[in-house]
């Protein structure tokens, strides 16, 4: 693992790492001379080393019970004692660190004239003096110290060794943390140029007197010791390693409150800038002292950003907080002890670092492996260690955790084979039926027949039907067809990861096929090897609805890409039709899954849930079904008159769809080989599992009267981890069945969670059949929809933070997908997409997404970039009351620099906290005209791709948003 060593580039964090806590003391200083002259008393008494007290006896009762009158640290520092004493006590063992290469960071804290300085020049020259005594005594090691200093000053960053006073700028280094750039390293030769550097610093230190310190130092300055040591022996073999680390001593600017120190002007100025710094260490240092795990704001200050790893990271940390004894500084000296007492919650992970020669770190990894073989090879003779006890908890929660996977997406199968076994019902029952409903008044519309379909198409019926007919060619057509291109991308992974590949979707919207078309361009790929011509049918209105038996309207699709014109409607040939069995030995399984807004349709139950039907329903049904042949009108729908609370009392309604499509496949394939049994028998056997999820929807449009065949959104996904594969093309979709949607407005399909098991033994589910009741369903221990979508949505969110998903991405996909339970798929597949990521990221890999490759580090740039453009487009899309506000929201200066770029910096960076997410999403959408255009992207998009894609017109923005991608 990669260190942060400023000065060294390939640092090797050595075992031996613990969490440990900050070390934090507290030291009170003699009253000083204006305060014995006012008649200040001292107030504070440290009764012993670890406990300091407030022992002003006339403090009112409701004082008392306010404030503790005691604190307890590490170690408490009475007025009289040696700024040696509070090294030798306070910071030595932190600080001295540095020389067995763990990186060590000792800062003040205080308020003004508490004593910082006073103390720090001390902790540092006495530091510096130990590791010069230390470096005698270890003649058979070489040294190299190398010295630098910097300070803040209203937040820029200015070198202490060098003259030039041009701010240097932060730079961001996933291995290496902050890095300031350009600030000047001199090579320690002995301790009189240690002295010489340190007054280069004191005089060039910003000092400015305030009314309560004629020397208050107005900036915090870091002076920062680099130490690299190499055992002489092994130098100049090429084989050398090398300990390095760094040591800073950090002397903070006073905490003073402007009014204290009735500063004005440029004093004021700095006060503000100096307690944002303090203000945010103090927020950063609560949040760290309540865990890790939450949004850190590291990043809002100078100050935070350069110690970041020495708050909690890579780094042994002592905090020494200063305060006078003073009465009259009573509140600041509390507000010090808060500090240090959540400072003292906070830990650290302080670990070995080893910088390696090319020749030494090719030794060392190669025992590494020899070690690893010999543990591989013999597990019995090795000892179980808690190390290897741990690695297996981890693969059994692995384990468990794919079983889990593995269950949801048998349900979701189920659940689709369930409607597609009602489209089939339906096709079986009459293969006109769609023309019943209406599709042949339709010119536009065009149908695909799987090339090996067992039930070749009747043409003659409909060769005069400008609908079906076949002297359509693709090239006449675009305006009418959409063309997708398939990003289908091999996600392909060792064989312990699922392959993943994927991705593909598109608008209706002519721009939008533009903008696909510059990302094929981009992408280097051909529109014939990336674009798949969608056929889609499209059924006008509730009006033109008839009736029907089952949920869905279904056609047999031929979307291979081929550019073959659509002949017939007709079922998918029967060895790749969906089988209503949940067997997987199907080469595919098409699923067709709910999508709001698209199909409100009569939806009785499934013959397999007959039995789930009441009575009255059934009574109805068979009433109604002998009528479901002939074309309704809108009143003549005998369903109708069903009882609204009916399960099958939702009328039949297929509205416009914008176009989509997308592609989810993953590469293995079952063979035919009963794998499943073995499968769905051992459901432990994760290695041996092989899932197919094929998701394929037709989403239906219409364009005023004449609806044009648009969409298909065909997902297929596959887990597979062992098994041998043989390669699918996904760009081609050998049958796929167009679906409608089914929506019922009042029944809401909740999580489905289903055991395999049972799943050859019981009907399959519709969607309808689940969340219906939450009290039964809750007794199945099936969990509530809502409660599961929060879940997934904080899962989402927190992946999307660590893949440096785009933030444009991140916002379409929040607004969209807000809790319907219709949107259950879309959230699953984000959730997969984003774990697969973050899983190739960590294990530093990169992948490719939409032709591009990303790892972790490029990701993380074009969020950067991201958001400088979207700082940008704050002056366009924002008035300045708007802009204002957001800042005064935000806790943005209205008067401090980069104010937007600010604020970009703070979109979507707190994942624990839902309102900021929603503001950041209301921000971004603004920002990129997604709220303006009042238009929302098809969800389909986000099943499956990566990339922002805005339905904005604005299309040299949304060009660069997808290009940082
Ligand atoms: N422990 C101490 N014993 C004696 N004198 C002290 C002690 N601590 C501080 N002083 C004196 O108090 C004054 C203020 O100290 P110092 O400048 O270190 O405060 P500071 O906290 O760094 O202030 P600022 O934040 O304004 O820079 C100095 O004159 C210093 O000599």
């Amino acid at each position: 693992m990669m260190g942060t060593v400023e000065g060294y580039d390939e640092v090797i964090r050595g075992p031996g790492g613990h969490e440990e806590s900050i070390f934090v003391s507290v030291r009170l200083r003699p009253l000083d001379e204006k305060e014995i002259l006012k008649k200040d008393v001292s107030d504070w008494e440290c009764i012993n080393d670890t406990t300091i007290i407030y022992k002003n006896a006339n403090l009112s009762l409701s004082e008392r019970s306010m404030y503790p009158t005691a604190y307890t640290f590490d170690r408490v520092f009475r007025s009289d004692c040696s700024t040696r004493q509070v090294y030798e006590e306070g910071a030595k063992e932190v600080a001295l660190s540095v020389v067995s290469g763990i990186n060590a960071t000792v800062f003040a804290y205080g308020q003004t004239s508490s004593g910082k300085t006073y103390t720090m020049t001390g902790i540092t020259e006495y530091t510096i003096g130990d590791i010069y005594d230390y470096i005698q005594k270890h003649r058979e090691r070489e040294f190299i110290l190398k010295f630098s200093a910097m300070e803040i000053y209203n937040e820029c960053v200015r070198d202490l060794l060098s003259t030039d006073t041009t701010p240097l700028r932060l730079l961001d280094d996933p291995e290496r943390g902050t890095i300031v750039e350009k600030l000047t390293e001199e090579a320690l030769r002995d301790w009189d140029h240690v002295i010489e550097l340190l007054s280069v610093c004191e005089a060039q230190r910003q000092i400015g007197e305030t009314a309560l310190n004629e020397t208050s130092s107005r900036s915090h300055q870091i002076i920062r010791l680099t130490i690299g040591s190499s055992a002489r022996e092994f130098l100049g073999r090429g084989n050398y390693s090398t300990l390095a680390a760094t040591v800073n001593f950090v002397d903070l600017a006073g905490s003073e409150r402007a009014s204290q120190s009735l500063s004005a002007g440029t004093r004021l100025k700095e006060g503000c800038h100096i307690n944002r710094s303090l203000l945010t260490l103090g927020t950063v240092i609560r949040k760290l002292s309540k865990g890790k795990n939450g949004h850190i704001p590291f990043r809002d200050s100078k100050l935070t950003r350069i110690l970041q790893s020495s708050l909690g990271g890579n780094s042994r940390t002592a905090i020494i907080c200063t305060m006078s004894p003073a009465r009259s500084l009573v509140e600041q000296s509390r507000n010090t002890l808060l500090f240090a007492s959540c400072a003292k919650e906070v830990t650290t992970n302080a670990q070995v670092n080893v910088v390696m020669s090319e020749k030494a770190l090719v030794k060392h990894l190669q025992r590494e492996l020899a070690r690893l073989e010999s543990e591989l090879r013999s597990p019995g003779t090795t000892v179980i260690t808690s190390d290897y006890a741990a690695l297996l908890r981890d693969r059994d929660l692995q384990i468990e955790q794919l079983e889990k996977d593995v269950k949801d997406l048998i349900l979701q199968r189920d659940i689709a084979q369930s409607q597609l076994k009602e489209m089939q019902k339906l096709l079986g029952e009459d293969r006109n039926s769609l023309m019943r409903v209406g599709l042949g008044n339709y010119p536009n519309l065009r149908i695909h027949e799987s090339p090996d379909s067992e039930h070749p198409p009747d043409t003659s019926s409909l060769a005069d039907s400008p609908t079906f007919s076949s002297g359509h060619s693709r090239s006449s057509s675009e305006d009418n067809f959409i063309r997708i291109p398939d990003y289908v991308e091999n996600f392909q992974d060792n064989n312990t990861s699922p392959r993943l590949l994927v991705i593909s979707s598109s608008f209706s919207e002519s721009e939008s096929c533009h903008e696909w078309e510059e990302i094929e361009k981009r992408s280097n790929g051909t529109s014939e090897d990336l674009c798949k011509e969608v056929r889609c049918i499209e059924v006008e209105d509730l009006s033109c609805a008839r009736p029907v038996e089952t949920p869905f309207s279904a056609l047999s699709v031929n979307s291979s890409g081929d550019g073959e014109i659509p002949e017939l409607l007709s079922p998918p040939p029967e060895k790749e039709r969906i089988s209503a069995s949940p067997s997987l030995n199907e080469e595919k399984q098409l699923v067709s899954l709910p999508f709001k807004e698209h199909v409100e349709l009569v939806s009785p139950p499934l013959k397999q849930d007959e039995q789930m039907v009441s009575p009255q329903v059934k009574e109805e049904r068979e009433l109604h079904s002998v009528d479901s042949c002939n074309v309704p009108t809108a009143n003549s729908s005998p369903l109708q008159d069903l009882p609204e609370d009916s399960p099958g009392s939702k009328s039949l309604k297929l509205t416009k769809s914008r176009s989509c499509k997308a592609s989810i496949t993953m590469t293995n394939h079952t063979p035919p080989d009963g794998t499943e049994k073995e499968f769905i028998a051992r459901p432990g056997g994760i290695g041996r599992k092989l899932l197919k999820f094929h998701f394929d929807v037709g989403r239906l449009s219409r364009e005023g009267s004449h609806p044009s065949a648009e969409n298909i959104v065909d997902i297929e996904l596959e887990a597979s981890n062992e098994m041998s594969s043989r390669t699918h093309n996904s760009n081609s979709i050998d049958t796929c069945t167009t679906m409608t949607e089914l929506h019922h407005e009042n029944e809401i399909p909740d999580a489905p969670i289903k055991e395999p098991e049972e799943k050859s033994n019981q009907p399959s589910k519709n969607v309808k059949d689940i969340g219906l009741d939450p009290i039964e369903d809750e007794h199945k221990g099936l969990t509530s929809w809502p409660t599961e979508f929060k879940r997934l949505q904080k899962e989402i969110i927190e992946l999307w933070d660590a893949c440096n998903v785009s933030l444009v991405h991140r916002t379409y996909f929040y607004l969209l997908f807000q809790g319907d339970p219709t949107d259950a798929i879309y959230m699953e597949v984000e959730l997969r997409r984003m774990a697969f990521l973050k899983d190739t990221f960590s294990r530093g890999e990169k992948t490719i997404v939409n032709g591009q490759t990303v790892s972790l580090a490029s990701s993380m740039k074009a969020v950067r970039h991201e958001r400088r453009m979207l700082s940008k487009q704050m002056l366009k899309k924002l008035s300045e009351e708007e802009r204002q506000s957001l800042f005064l929201k935000w806790g943005i200066g209205l008067n401090t620099k980069l104010r937007r770029l600010q604020l970009a910096h703070r979109l979507w960076t707190n994942k624990e906290d839902m309102n900021h997410i929603a503001d950041s999403a209301y921000v971004v959408a603004k920002l990129v005209g997604f709220i303006e255009q009042g238009q929302q992207a098809p969800k389909e998009m986000f099943g499956l791709n990566f990339a922002p894609r805005t339905p904005s017109r604005n299309y040299s923005f949304k060009r660069s948003l997808i290009s940082l991608l």
